[in-house]
């Protein structure tokens, strides 16, 4: 059952019939990342209710990842391990200071403290909702298909309505899950996509480096999709596709106006490239690493103000209602510098 539009690509046979129909399946065999679906092989995922239509969460079946030789966090009770390049130990750096959303390159004091202490509340049991909208063309499935599943298919097959991968990772030792949505970019499939805009915590708004007149839209896709969530609640990307296709010097000069437009929309730019994978990676450990350290600091922020303080900031138990962690640390602020 898919109650929401998995956005099979046009000519793509849905992969639960396709499996039904033995067709094989459209996704390769391995992705220890991807977390599993209810009622498929595999463990259980953890799963927090986001906004938006209901959808059922990794709708194909995955066959779970070899667990030889990977990390695996003491904080995940279930699923397959966290590979390798998933684990992020230290705040992975932006792509240019010219156009940066901060520019520390060590996680929050608090953050780092919490991590230490394995006292990060639910962060590590919920998935955080990451949008990529964008033109039509302009390399959203192939950016996410590069990074979730390491794959690039010169191949043109529009997006229909909304796919998405879950990714998983470890920040700082703890669990962490991106549910990077794939959004249509064709017109007539606006409405559909739209609809998953709400409870984004990350938005990433793409355009071709070779077609500048996919810049020029993105001002209306990240108007489009911020007006589905709450002033100041989500994290602004603005990503450069096709890096490939550019010499150097080209791609600068592009550069110089999406770095401007970047400001301006208060988001941070990137560059990358899906054919070659460069700055794919980088690109989406900075993003789990930003989301990551905002949803620790709003569950600190959460509890704290949860519970009366006294002095410097020691909590109170009240008789019956035991407080979750013995944490005493109050963010000083959710801001992300
Ligand atoms: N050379 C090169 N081609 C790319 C790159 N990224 C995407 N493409 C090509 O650009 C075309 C469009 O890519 P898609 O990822 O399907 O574009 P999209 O934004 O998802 O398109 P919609 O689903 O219609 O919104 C495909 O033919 C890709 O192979 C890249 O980094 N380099």
């Amino acid at each position: 059952m898919v109650i929401a539009p998995r956005g099979p690509r046009q000519d793509a046979v849905p992969e639960a019939d396709a499996a039904a129909a033995g067709f094989p399946s459209r996704l390769p065999p391995h992705n220890p990342n991807a977390a599993c679906g209810p009622g498929l092989p595999g463990p259980p995922h953890f799963l927090s209710a986001h906004p938006g239509p209901p959808v059922l969460v990794g709708g194909a079946a995955r066959p779970l990842g070899r667990t030889s030789g990977r990390m695996r966090s003491s904080l995940v009770p279930l699923g397959p391990p966290v590979s390798q390049d998933r684990v992020i130990t230290s705040f992975p750096k932006c792509y240019t200071p010219a156009a940066c959303l901060q520019l520390r390159e060590h996680f929050h004091g608090q953050v780092s403290i919490a991590c230490q202490r394995r006292s990060t509340g639910t962060v590590g049991l919920r998935l955080s909702k990451v949008v990529v909208v964008g033109d039509l063309y302009v390399g959203k499935t192939s950016l996410i298909r590069r990074f979730c599943r390491n794959v690039f298919d010169r191949n043109y097959k529009a997006t229909i309505g909304v796919d998405f991968e879950i990714e998983r990772f470890e920040v700082a030792g703890i669990p962490y899950s991106l549910q990077i949505w794939d959004t249509a970019g064709q017109e007539k499939f606006k409405c559909i996509a739209s609809a998953y805009y709400r409870g984004a915590q990350v938005i990433i708004t793409t355009f071709d480096l070779t077609d500048l007149q996919t810049l020029d839209h993105t001002r209306q896709w990240l108007e489009d999709a911020l007006q589905e969530n709450e002033p100041g609640t989500c994290f602004l990307f603005l990503v450069g596709t096709k890096k490939d296709l550019l010499s150097g010097a080209a791609c600068e000069q592009a550069e110089v106006e999406a770095v401007r437009l970047a400001n301006e929309m208060e988001a941070e730019y990137w560059s990358v490239s899906a054919k070659t994978g460069e700055n794919v990676k980088a690109f989406f450990s900075r993003v789990a690493a930003l989301a990551f350290e905002r949803s620790v600091l709003q569950d600190l922020e959460r509890r704290s103000s949860a519970w009366p303080q006294v002095g410097n900031g020691d909590l109170i138990r009240m008789e019956g209602h035991p407080p979750e962690t013995q944490d005493s640390e109050r963010p000083s602020s959710l801001g992300c510098c």
